[in-house]
């Protein structure tokens, strides 16, 4: 289960621990104003995590984190038991190297807002390119693979169609294809249906209500879509000022909230 976890100190050792995903003491800064304030929390494999809270709280900025689009200014990010950011070396942390962000970096796939597909390739391509170029997977090996994976996303009939013969819902499904194509631990959702028209939100949460109900990769999502959080979520994160002020089982969190901000906020866009 997630929630918050002790603060340790950074040493030379990551943590011994079954969770997958480990923040310690995060603090992360954008000039004066302190977005993460020595934040702490753990995700276990195969559980679905939900951040929730006011705009500007900082919800994106972890998904940044865990992505490396962005650095820690304290404190230490842990993914399957390696350090994300940081290195050992004599007995210490120091930043980590390029080669080293790259393989930790390898266990996490991202979902964004805008889909960002390759305009000038075709379905099929898009899903498998990183396969072949990045993870070193055979052409045929990464065509079944994304053959099965359009499947998965209910587009198994659209492997030879460009991005702009497809719909926005369907183009989003495509780019979830693309992130499971590189067999991530984690898949981090980041407001995957804000971009779409209304009509088209529904075909994409059933897709992912489907991959976090058959397969056992752990996620992390930020979302506005509160019936989604609740029916796919192990665990919802309440963040206010850079810190989780509150966590817990969806049924609690959004039933009987503790936090006095954390009701005005669920009043607010329930
Ligand atoms: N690259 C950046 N440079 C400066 N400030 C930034 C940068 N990225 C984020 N911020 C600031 O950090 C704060 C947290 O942003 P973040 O996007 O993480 O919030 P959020 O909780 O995801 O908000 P929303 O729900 O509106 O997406 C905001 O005040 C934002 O303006």
């Amino acid at each position: 289960m997630a929630g918050t976890a002790a603060t340790t100190a950074p040493t030379g050792t990551a943590p011994a621990t079954g969770e997958l995903i480990r923040f310690d003491g995060v603090t992360k800064r954008f000039g004066a104003n302190t977005v993460l304030d020595s934040l702490d929390f753990t995700v276990d494999p195969g559980k679905h995590v939900t951040l929730i809270g006011p705009s500007g709280s900082g919800k994106t900025t972890i998904l940044r984190l865990l992505m490396t689009l962005t650095r820690p200014d304290e404190g230490t990010i842990t993914v399957d038991g390696q350090y994300l950011c940081h290195e050992e070396k004599n007995g210490g942390l120091v930043p980590a190297g390029e080669k080293h962000v790259r393989e930790v970096r390898k266990n996490i796939g991202m979902v964004f807002q805008q889909f960002n597909l390759f305009p000038n390739m075709k379905v099929l391509r898009n899903i498998t390119e990183a396969p072949v170029h990045v993870l070193g997977m055979s052409q045929d090996e990464a065509d079944e693979r994304a053959r099965g994976l359009l499947d998965l996303v209910g587009l198994g009939d659209r492997c030879d169609a460009y991005p702009s013969q497809l719909s926005g819902g369907q183009q989003q499904r495509v780019a979830i294809a693309r992130a499971l194509a590189m067999r991530p631990k984690v898949l981090l959702l980041d407001e995957v249906t804000s971009a779409l028209d209304p009509e088209l939100v529904a075909g994409v949460l059933d897709v992912l209500r489907d991959i976090a109900h058959t397969t056992d990769i752990t996620m992390l999502c930020v979302t506005h879509e509160m019936n989604f959080a609740r029916d796919i979520s192990d665990c919802v994160l309440m963040f206010d000022e850079g810190k989780v002020i509150e966590s817990g089982h969806p049924d609690k969190i959004f039933t009987e909230p503790e936090n006095e901000r954390t009701r005005d906020f669920l009043s607010a866009v329930l």
